[in-house]
């Protein structure tokens, strides 16, 4: 039956307050409960962006947003959209960490499913209470390594919303078919733990055995339910995300987005630094500050990019060098986990510093969530060696970057090429502007998984991370380069996920790896599926 009256004002998906027109009022038993004033969306956009703009605090404008999500989901798509250089950074990061870190004390309503250890054997049914019936994507974290801002509990399910809210900003997936959920199985975090306001389940974590039947719980009540739903996580704290990449990346349709869709934007950004250092990509040579699953994800990927240029396994490899809290990564080292062994090279173990001057890298990555770990000793060793330095300071929020877009500039007396995980504002450097990209997975994840699914593919191997990463590289213009940016604006972020979605599908079709059948125009289906906020 047709919603009628205050039930369609509180609807936030039917909602469009002062924009239903006179012959709607009437129809649907609105009149007498709107103003007189009949707006367009336009006019309704200007005032939201009005209010964020009298804000104070950033955290203020994401709980402004956040109610408008639920109060007029529409209106929140169109903020979204037409000002996404504006909105991304508060609905995204740096806020969301804010966000996440205090989500039990600005809570107002849900958004998305909850699954504690209370709910074994019961996942199937409660995913009942759901109630959408065609969910295509799904981010799922459970807390524990939040941006770098370690384990946050139940409040880390500010990702899950924040991921998905991109997922329709960017890549215009439908909003019902896209679910967050927390895998919220406690917390170790003792101030979590202590705050009466803190609304996850108050224990410690569940681990080992129990934690890892719980998850293929839930991935099994998924594929039940939604079987066509792709399966991000996001967030996890390293062993698991490897565990977990590793148990379901041949068996179902997922990834994991720190390690995979990280990986594509970085190797974006680096193919895309060829075209202003001169350096061809098989001639690079990176080091990486931080050996966790981030800056792994992207040294694997670009393993997977030099063989396919006709480099041997240990030649790609040997390009490849990381340093983390120990020192450099070498073979004598008795302290690496597995994923480090790849690139843990013959060499003398050594401090940072020692480690750029040896090795002598073109590239620099950092996924520490350490700051302040790119020191200006650090950018002037760089910038001695190279005539343009590659810098990519990944860590997230702003707080956690290895060095501000400002250092890198300055240290470097304007020679670097910098990316960031979160954004910067343009630097003024003796009179050149410089606008920093940033290089964050929000370039790679929603073109990637509107590809996946407009194909149903089964699983997402490598090689739809390479193409999506050639795919950004190739939209990078030159005037973003003369910008100094590695990446294009993130006002055509729309369109550049739908070329990366193209490309990922003709892939999956190519590899015969799509459930679905390849449409005869493919950029015509994917334009009709995408999700529009307009009125
Ligand atoms: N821009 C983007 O799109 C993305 C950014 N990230 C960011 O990357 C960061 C790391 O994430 P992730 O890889 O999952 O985390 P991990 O915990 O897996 O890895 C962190 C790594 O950094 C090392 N490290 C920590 N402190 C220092 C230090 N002072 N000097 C040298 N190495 C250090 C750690 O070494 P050790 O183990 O020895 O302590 C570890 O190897 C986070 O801040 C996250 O926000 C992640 C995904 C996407
Ligand atoms: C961007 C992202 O996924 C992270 O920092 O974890
Ligand atoms: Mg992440």
């Amino acid at each position: 039956m047709q919603k009628r009256c205050l039930a369609i004002l509180e609807d936030g998906t039917l909602n469009k307050s002062v924009s239903f027109s006179k012959e709607e009022r009437e129809k649907l038993g609105l009149r007498g409960l709107l103003p007189y004033s009949v707006e367009t969306q336009d006019t309704q956009v200007q005032r939201v962006m009005d209010g964020i703009r009298r804000k104070g605090f950033d955290i203020e404008r994401y709980i402004l947003l956040s109610s408008l999500q639920e109060r007029d989901e529409r209106l929140f798509y169109k903020v979204a959209i037409d000002h996404i250089e504006e909105i991304m950074p508060l609905i995204y990061t740096p806020t969301v960490g804010q966000a996440s870190k205090e989500f039990s004390h600005i809570f107002r309503s849900p958004k998305g499913f909850y699954i504690t250890p209370d709910d074994k054997g019961d996942i199937e049914t409660i995913l009942e209470n759901w109630p959408e019936n065609d969910i295509r994507i799904i981010v799922i974290t459970d807390g524990q390594r939040i941006l770098g801002l370690g384990d946050l509990g139940a409040n880390g399910m500010g990702i899950p919303i924040g991921k998905l809210a991109l997922y329709t900003a960017c890549a215009g997936i439908p909003p019902h078919q896209a679910l967050p959920v927390m895998l919220d199985v406690g917390t170790n975090n003792e101030e979590l733990l202590s705050d009466p306001l803190y609304l996850g389940y108050p224990h410690k974590r569940l681990e080992g055995q129990a934690y890892l039947e719980l998850v293929e719980e839930f991935v099994q009540a998924v594929q039940k339910k939604y079987p066509r739903a792709l399966i991000q996580f996001e967030d996890f704290l390293t062993p698991n995300a490897y565990g977990l990449l590793n148990t379901y990346r041949d068996r179902i349709l997922s990834f994991n987005d720190d390690i995979q869709g990280t990986a594509a934007v970085a190797l974006a950004g680096v193919y895309a630094s060829s075209r202003i250092t001169g350096r061809s990509f098989v001639d690079s040579k990176v080091m990486f500050l931080g050996a966790g699953s981030a800056a792994t994800g992207i040294a694997d990927l670009m393993v997977a990019a030099f063989v396919n240029e006709g480099l041997s396994l240990e030649e790609a490899r040997k390009r490849l060098w990381f340093v983390d809290s120990e020192g450099l990564v070498v073979a004598s080292r008795t302290d690496l986990r597995s994923h480090n062994l790849p690139y843990a090279h013959e060499a003398i173990q050594s401090n940072f510093i020692d480690a750029i001057d040896s090795v002598q890298p073109h590239i620099l990555i950092g996924a520490t969530g350490a700051p302040g770990t790119f020191t200006q000793e650090v950018i002037e060793r760089m910038s001695v060696l190279n005539e343009h330095p590659v810098i990519f300071a990944l860590s997230n929020p702003t707080s956690k970057a290895e060095c501000t877009a400002e250092q890198a500039y300055t240290w470097s007396n304007g020679k670097a090429i910098f990316s960031s995980g979160s954004p910067f504002g343009n630097v003024n450097y003796n009179g050149k502007v410089f606008r920093p990209g940033q290089g964050n997975n929000a370039y790679i994840f929603p073109g990637l998984g509107l590809g996946a699914i407009i194909a149903n593919a089964s699983i997402i191997p490598d090689e739809l991370f390479l193409v999506a990463a050639k795919t950004l590289a190739q939209l990078v213009t030159d005037e973003n380069l003369q910008e100094g940016a590695l990446y294009p604006r993130l006002t055509e972020i729309r369109r550049l996920s739908i070329e990366i979605a193209i490309a990922v599908a003709e892939k999956a079709y190519k590899m015969k790896i799509a459930r679905d059948e390849k449409p005869s125009n493919l950029k015509k289906y994917i334009e009709e599926y995408i999700y529009h906020p307009n009125y």
